[in-house]
């Protein structure tokens, strides 16, 4: 894994702190409530038990010593009513805090889902940002997202207040005007000294069950990172290819059935794994939590007992005392624990925050795009080479080409040329390795971002449309002209399909939540064509755009491609060599390069890679 994207490397307390600051950041900024209803709720259940333990001690020595009925009576209702005030502000914190849970979940999840829309496409195919979002989301869930955080936070805060509410229950012990009773080492267990030592002990124990804790959540977070690639594994087989019906076809008609569920088994054992040597892990820190306990609680009874035996404190007292130096001890290993809960989940929810950060690279300048005449645009590729990140081959080389307005252009070229390519450097989804590209003599990172993007209406090879209206697919908006969605679905050769829907270009595509229709592959592609002409963009490039529709179909589409264009310029993809004839310019590409350009007549009459490709093509038709 990258240490670039993550790293478990020993921090400083400053940025341990830092690093906390964001978190309770995130915190506020996505509930500011949640923070306070947490740490009022823990707050309240930490006093609880001490209630008990004052007014019994109280009650019984009221009854021991015979007191009055109503004095009874009075201290059991003050018991029955502070009980009840507290139990039911506890509640109404919880309740308002469960509500706010699933809220910020999805607000978290609708934070990663912007960020990924927005970041740099190029970062976003990174190896290192798919990690850092994997981090994230898994992150989120592992540590049971930012509301676990909080709470784990108030759980803290209200042992915090426990050690405080235990002081209180014990200073009498601590105070009191002491007449020692018997000699040697009686005296000495008599003594209050010895309940110092007692907390001594309990501080000791802290940094005992710290180090354990310490040391459980360092292995605990190790194998979470390690577990990140099993996770991302286990995302592409269960949600990307099981559970797609998509990928039925294939999975049925070449029986990959066992060959993809070995695969998926051999993630889960893997998965498997992680998740028994985490439990592991827990356990080993709760039997020792545990053993360390039980020694203390015999240490205390031993000394308050031993009070309680010699007359010292009456019987009720030995029980709060008890019950206060137990409630203490385990107010300070849970303190301990949480403290180091919070900091592992504090680490967890810190990828979500550093995914949030992740910069966008991409120079965006001030000059607008806004202020050049269409007819003017042009765009020259000046020694343009490419490699994409983590490939160690040039996609592209030395490329020198020139896309002026109104021209119509072809990209030709075998499997690999790297006509993709190209196109997403033109288009700035990719910057260039080495070389610029220019708009009108200036590199186009001097452009405005969105307005230099705002330039390409393009059919990718792999378009895509999306669960929504056929409307909202063309118009890429919520606001639209119904008018010229429909000029362009015609244009596109889909208007008739699309009136004849139940809801015309109202009408949802595919099932996902909503009853939609589910469109044929060409009749997909005929939308997106669609949706590259409503741009009204200067330039139209069309990778493949044909390669789903039928003969009439695209014979449609060529026949009117001046009429689809227009005075535009368009670039035009295809392996179908008859079909870039009517371009007047022909581009070949090769191994990253290009090989010839020119007119068809030209490239044939040159007799080289062009006219090889025609001639090959040509044969199929006679
Ligand atoms: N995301 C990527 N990461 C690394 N290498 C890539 C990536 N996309 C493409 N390539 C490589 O870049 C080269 C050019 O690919 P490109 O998709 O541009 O070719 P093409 O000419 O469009 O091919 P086709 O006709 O098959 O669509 C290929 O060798 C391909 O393996």
């Amino acid at each position: 894994m990258s240490k670039h994207a993550i790293s478990n490397e020993k921090e400083s307390v400053g940025k341990i702190f830092k690093k906390f600051m964001h978190v309770i950041g995130i915190n506020h900024r996505l509930c500011k409530w949640i923070l306070p209803c947490n740490l009022g709720k823990n707050i309240i259940m930490a006093g609880l038990p001490y209630v008990g333990i004052v007014y019994g001690c109280d009650i019984l020595n009221a009854l021991v010593a015979q007191e009055a009925k109503s004095n009874i009576m009075s201290m059991v209702y003050q018991l029955l009513g502070i009980t009840f005030v507290m139990t039911l502000l506890y509640h109404i914190l919880d309740k308002a805090g469960n509500a706010m849970r699933d809220s910020i979940r999805y607000r978290i999840k609708a934070d990663i889902s912007g960020k990924a829309a927005s970041l740099d496409y190029q970062e976003l195919e990174s190896q290192e940002s798919m990690q850092l979002l994997t981090a994230a989301l898994e992150g989120e869930k592992e540590s049971g997202g930012i509301y676990w955080f909080s709470d784990k936070l108030g759980v803290l805060i209200g042992d915090v207040a426990s050690i405080f509410y235990a002081f209180i229950v014990l200073v009498p012990i601590l105070t009191k005007k002491q007449h020692l009773v018997g000699n040697g080492a009686m005296q000495i267990l008599n003594s209050k000294w010895i309940i110092y030592l007692i907390f001594l002990l309990n501080l000791c124990s802290m940094f005992l069950f710290m180090w354990i804790s310490k040391r459980g959540n360092k292995k605990q977070y190790e194998i979470y990172e390690e577990s990140l690639d099993a996770i991302r594994k286990d995302d592409y087989f269960y949600r990307e290819i099981l559970s797609k019906y998509t990928t039925g076809k294939e999975i049925r008609l070449y029986a990959l059935k066992d060959l993809l569920l070995r695969d998926m088994t051999e993630v889960w054992n893997e998965k498997c794994d992680i998740q028994d040597r985490k439990l592991d892990i827990q356990e080993k820190i709760k039997i020792r939590y545990l053993i360390v306990q039980a020694l203390l609680l015999v240490v205390s009874y031993t000394v308050i007992g031993v009070r309680g035996v010699n007359g010292m404190i009456t019987g009720a007292e030995v029980v709060k005392y008890v019950s206060a130096l137990t409630a203490l001890g385990g107010a300070c290993q849970y303190m301990v624990d949480h403290f180091e809960t919070v900091l592992l989940n504090m680490q967890y929810l810190h990828h979500y925050y550093e995914y949030l950060q992740l910069p966008n690279h991409k120079k965006t300048g001030d000059k607008s795009v806004a202020d050049l005449k269409p007819q003017e645009l042009v765009i020259t590729f000046e020694d343009v080479s490419f490699q994409y990140p983590g490939s160690k081959k040039d996609s592209l080389k030395h490329i020198n080409l020139t896309f002026h307005y109104g021209e119509k252009i072809a990209l030709v070229g075998p499997n690999g040329a790297g006509k993709t390519t190209l196109i997403l450097l033109l288009c700035r989804l990719y910057e260039p390795t080495q070389g610029r590209i220019l708009l009108n003599g200036i590199d186009i990172r001097e452009y405005d971002y969105e307005e230099y993007l705002a330039m390409f209406g393009v059919v990718f090879q792999d378009f895509k449309l999306f669960a929504m209206t056929v409307a909202e697919n063309v118009a890429a908006s919520e606001e639209y002209d119904e008018q010229k969605i429909e000029e362009v679905l015609e244009k596109a050769g889909i208007w008739d399909r699309v009136r004849k829907m139940e809801h015309g270009i109202h009408n949802p595509l595919y099932n996902v939540g909503i009853k939609g229709v589910e469109v044929s592959g060409g009749e997909a592609q005929k939308i997106a064509i669609a949706r590259a002409l409503y741009k009204n963009a200067p330039f139209i490039i069309l990778d493949e755009p044909t390669s789903a529709l039928d003969p009439m179909a695209e014979y449609e589409i060529y026949s009117g491609f001046d009429r689809l264009i227009q005075d535009r310029m368009a670039v035009y993809i295809s392996h179908r060599m008859s079909s870039c004839r009517f371009c007047e310019r022909i581009v070949v590409l090769k191994d990253g390069q290009v090989q010839e350009q020119g007119s068809h007549e030209e490239l044939i009459d040159r007799d080289g890679i062009y006219a090889m490709m025609w001639n090959a093509q040509a044969q199929n038709y006679q």
